[in-house]
């Protein structure tokens, strides 16, 4: 997608638009910006050797007026409550979820081509902070943290994969897409939330505020991404993981980034809720979703679909869902892009769950009427074994305001989705096989049409699951059939066995292309 040509050297600046901007061409009311432009048309000059990527981003300070600021989850109207970003708090007064609110008169004042305009120009470049895909949306996300204290791994701006053949195999469908949020660089979509969350702890820790490190209750990928944003700031982290509960590839992750791990003989659960009580008596900083910042960082990848559609909106997204934070990031993300005027409309959003571990897709089979938490019972999609998830008041809200879908996929589902999947090309986790299981249920009862626009969200990328698809080749799990198993053929170091081998493998082949 090319930068509008008005971006090419400004795009650092947001210029306040008058009010009445909307009515105005962009043309007309960038004048200034078009100015700056026309001295230094051509490529922009090299940065002089002694100077970094964000020494250069502090010779362009921007001065704006957008702000953010916590308030009480989906709070009445009539509520005074709200905290600044810079306190240390992840419940509202009367211990319900926060939410981070814009100042969406400031961001208004820009219309949704001027919004558009910016960040595409930003996609695709190395410039601090903003060749991240989360930052390339920074007045979205953390308005007032000076570039300086950002600590980013240029994450987002993730591949959105056309799912062409298992889209056409599978399901008759022509426009099926596969937003890879794991191929990242802790390779899961956590990256997005923590470059935001450790950004803004690096911000207090300059503040000295007495922050001796940060925490997190992990399935896995929330500890890895921690570990590695906290390495690369230099702040210590501190991880609780269920003991035998996650795969060796995530476990390595903290290990090798110099975490403290901690690994207690309980599920998720349980370590949610130790850090829970640990973080409410240390000053160490709670990194999982409670804590609505994280979640700032999630929602830029609906923002992304979007910007990659060429702000064109999808019909259907399917997200595979365990705390309950992303589904919610997602729906914000969305609503956002339309209250600012980028799109008319959102998606209509499916949330997808283990049938060992479905806590949403029970209340939502109830009719909303009484959630309960559950036991969560052991799943290959090990990220979302979860039984009482923390944002399940947030993923209601965003569900029921997008017209949203719960579904729930049984192992030997979402382990065939997986299969059928890797099968076209792919090399996905177990997570997003629940998502595509989903997928494949509305697809077959007729709720999700041939032609509908849908991506599904992978969260994690498959390397991290190997071990899962391991025992599924080999045939080794018990009461499942593993119908698209693809295992090796042992064959001794003889040419003539190798050549047996092989005529039988291509005469079975050719017969089933005939
Ligand atoms: C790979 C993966 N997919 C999906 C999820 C679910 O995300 P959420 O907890 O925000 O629902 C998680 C974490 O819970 C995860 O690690
Ligand atoms: N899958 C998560 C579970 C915790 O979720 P969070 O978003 O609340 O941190 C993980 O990888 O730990």
């Amino acid at each position: 997608m090319a930068a509008h040509p008005i971006f090419r050297s400004s795009f650092l600046h947001p210029q306040p638009l008058p009010h009445n901007s909307a009515v105005i061409s962009p043309e007309i009311r960038l004048t200034p910006v078009v100015r700056a432009t026309a001295t230094s048309s051509g490529p922009k000059s090299r940065r002089s050797a002694d100077e970094n990527i964000r020494d250069e981003a502090r010779r362009h300070t921007s001065s704006h007026s957008f702000s953010a600021k916590y308030v009480p989850f989906n709070a009445e109207p009539t509520s005074t409550e709200f905290y600044s970003l810079d306190e240390i708090v992840y419940r509202s007064r009367s211990g319900g979820l926060l939410d981070v609110e814009h100042d969406m008169e400031a961001l208004k004042k820009f219309d949704g081509e001027y919004w558009r305009t910016l960040f595409d120009s930003r996609v695709g470049k190395t410039t601090w902070p903003y060749g991240s895909g989360v930052w390339s949306k920074k007045e979205w996300v953390l308005p007032e943290i000076d570039s300086d204290d950002i600590v980013s791994a240029f994450e987002g701006n993730s591949n959105l994969f056309w799912a062409e053949r298992f889209g056409k195999q599978f399901l008759s469908m022509n426009d099926l897409w596969v937003k890879h949020c794991g191929i990242s660089h802790t390779g899961s979509f956590k990256d997005l939330g923590m470059t935001v969350l450790v950004s803004q702890v690096n911000r207090l820790r300059k503040m000295n505020r007495p922050l001796v490190g940060v925490g997190c209750a992990s399935t896995g990928d929330t500890s890895a991404a921690l570990s590695a944003y906290c390495a690369s700031a230099g702040i210590p982290s501190i991880v609780f993981l269920p003991a035998n509960r996650i795969s060796l590839a995530q476990l390595v992750q903290p290990i090798a980034n110099g975490a403290f791990v901690l690994s207690i003989d309980t599920d998720f659960d349980g370590c949610m809720h130790l850090i829970r009580e640990i973080t409410a008596e240390l000053p160490i900083y709670l990194a999982n979703s409670l804590n609505s910042l994280r979640l700032e960082g999630q929602k830029t990848a609906a923002i992304e679909i979007l910007q990659q559609f060429d702000w064109q909106v999808p019909d259907w997204v399917i997200v595979p869902g365990g705390n309950l934070g992303n589904i919610y990031a997602f729906y914000k993300g969305f609503r956002m892009c339309k209250e600012l005027g980028l799109v008319d409309r959102i998606p209509r959003l499916v949330c997808a769950q283990a049938a060992n571990a479905n806590p949403l897709y029970l209340h939502y089979k109830s009719g909303w009427k009484d959630f309960k938490a559950v036991k969560a019972g052991t799943t290959f999609a090990s990220a979302i074994q979860i039984g009482d998830p923390v944002s399940i008041d947030r993923a209601v809200y965003a569900l029921r305001n997008s017209n949203g879908i719960v579904e729930e996929a049984t192992e030997e589902e979402l382990m065939d989705a997986m299969a059928q999947a890797d099968s076209t090309g792919m090399f996905i986790c177990p997570h997003t096989g629940v998502a595509l299981t989903a997928l494949i249920k509305l697809r077959r009862s007729g709720i999700i049409a041939p032609t509908d626009r849908t991506v599904v969200v992978s969260t994690a990328h498959g390397l991290k699951f190997t071990q899962s698809k391991v025992d599924y080749h080999s045939n080794e799990i018990k009461d499942m059939t593993c119908r698209y198993a693809n295992p090796p053929v042992q064959v001794k170091a003889d040419f003539g066995l190798v050549m047996d081998v092989l005529k039988k493998y291509l005469l079975n082949k050719d017969s089933k292309i005939h």
